[in-house]
C-alpha cells in the first residue's frame, strides 16, 4: 500500500492564498487528523488529497483507491439503503458484499429502508458501508460526525476506529473536535496560516477510551495551539486534608 506524500502543496483561490507549501507524509495505515480554525484550509487540503481539487503548485502522491465521507451522508434518496451501498458495484456478488458491509456497520436490518427514514447516525453508517464495499486503501473523512449528538458521535468514532483497525486503511480525518482527534488519530496536525503549525503524536492506538487519562493534556495542548484561551481552573491537585 503506498504512502500519501504532499510536497510543498500550495493553493490559492484567485488572489487569496489558502495553503502555503504544505509538506506531509502519511505512511500507509496511519490515522491522521487535521484540525485548525474555521477557514484554515482543512477541507481544501483533504479535497486536494482526494483529487477533487487541483493544487496551485507542489507535488502530490496519492492513490486511486480512496473513499470519501462528508458531514452529510449524501445518500441518493430515491434508492434504498442496500442500493445506495451497492451502487456501481458489479452485479456478481453485489448482494453478499452489501449484506456483509451493512452488518459490519451495524445496519443489518436496514437494507430495505429509505434514506429519509434514517437517523443522522444511521445515514453516516450507510456512508461508511458505501466506502467499505469499495475496498479503499485510503478513507478521507471531512467532519464526518460534526452534525451528530454527543452519544451518537462516540458510537461512530468507535465504529470508524474499529473499521480502520480491521481493514488496515490509511485514514485522513478533518475535524473541529480535538477530543475526537485525540481519541482516534495516531497523529494530529494543526493547520494555521496555510501551513502545518504543529504536529502532535498520540500514544497508543485508537479508538481510545474517553477514560484514558493521557488524552486531556493532549486536547489542552491542541486547544492552546488553536488559540483557544483555557481557564486556569484547579489545575494543581488539592492536598488531601489530614
Ligand atoms: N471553491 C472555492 N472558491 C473560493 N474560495 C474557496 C473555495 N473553497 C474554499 N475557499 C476558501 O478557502 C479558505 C479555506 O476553506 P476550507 O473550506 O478549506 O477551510 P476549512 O478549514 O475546512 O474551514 P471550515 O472549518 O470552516 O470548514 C476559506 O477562506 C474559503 O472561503
Amino acid at each position: 500500500m503506498p504512502e500519501i506524500r504532499l510536497e510543498r502543496i500550495a493553493k490559492s483561490f484567485g488572489d487569496a492564498p489558502v495553503l502555503d507549501r504544505v509538506d506531509l507524509v502519511i505512511p500507509a495505515g496511519e490515522f491522521i487528523a487535521i484540525v485548525g480554525r474555521s477557514g484554515s484550509g482543512k477541507s481544501t487540503l483533504l479535497r486536494i488529497i482526494a483529487g477533487l481539487e487541483q493544487a496551485t503548485s507542489g507535488r502530490l502522491q496519492s492513490t486511486d483507491r480512496l473513499a470519501v465521507a462528508f458531514q452529510e451522508a449524501r445518500l441518493m434518496p430515491w434508492l434504498k439503503v442496500s442500493e445506495n451501498v451497492g451502487f456501481g458495484l458489479p452485479a456478481k456478488d453485489q448482494a453478499r458484499i452489501v449484506t456483509d458491509a451493512l452488518a459490519e456497520v451495524g445496519l443489518a436490518g436496514k437494507a430495505n429502508a429509505w434514506p429519509l427514514t434514517l437517523s443522522g447516525g444511521q445515514a453516516q453508517r450507510v456512508s461508511l458501508a458505501r466506502a467499505l464495499v469499495r475496498q479503499p486503501e485510503v478513507l478521507l473523512l471531512d467532519e464526518p460526525f460534526g452534525a451528530l449528538d454527543a452519544l451518537t458521535k462516540l458510537e461512530m468514532q468507535n465504529l470508524v476506529g474499529t473499521l480502520w483497525r480491521t481493514h488496515g486503511w490509511t485514514v485522513v480525518m478533518v475535524t473541529h473536535d480535538v477530543a475526537e482527534a485525540v481519541r482516534l488519530a495516531d497523529r494530529v496536525i494543526v493547520l494555521d496560516g496555510g501551513r502545518i503549525s504543529e504536529t502532535v503524536a498520540i500514544p497508543g492506538r485508537g479508538p481510545r477510551s474517553p477514560e484514558d487519562g493521557h488524552l486531556a493534556p493532549l486536547e489542552a495542548r491542541l486547544l492552546r495551539h488553536l488559540g483557544v484561551p483555557l481557564p486556569a481552573g484547579d489545575a494543581a491537585p488539592q492536598p488531601a486534608h489530614p
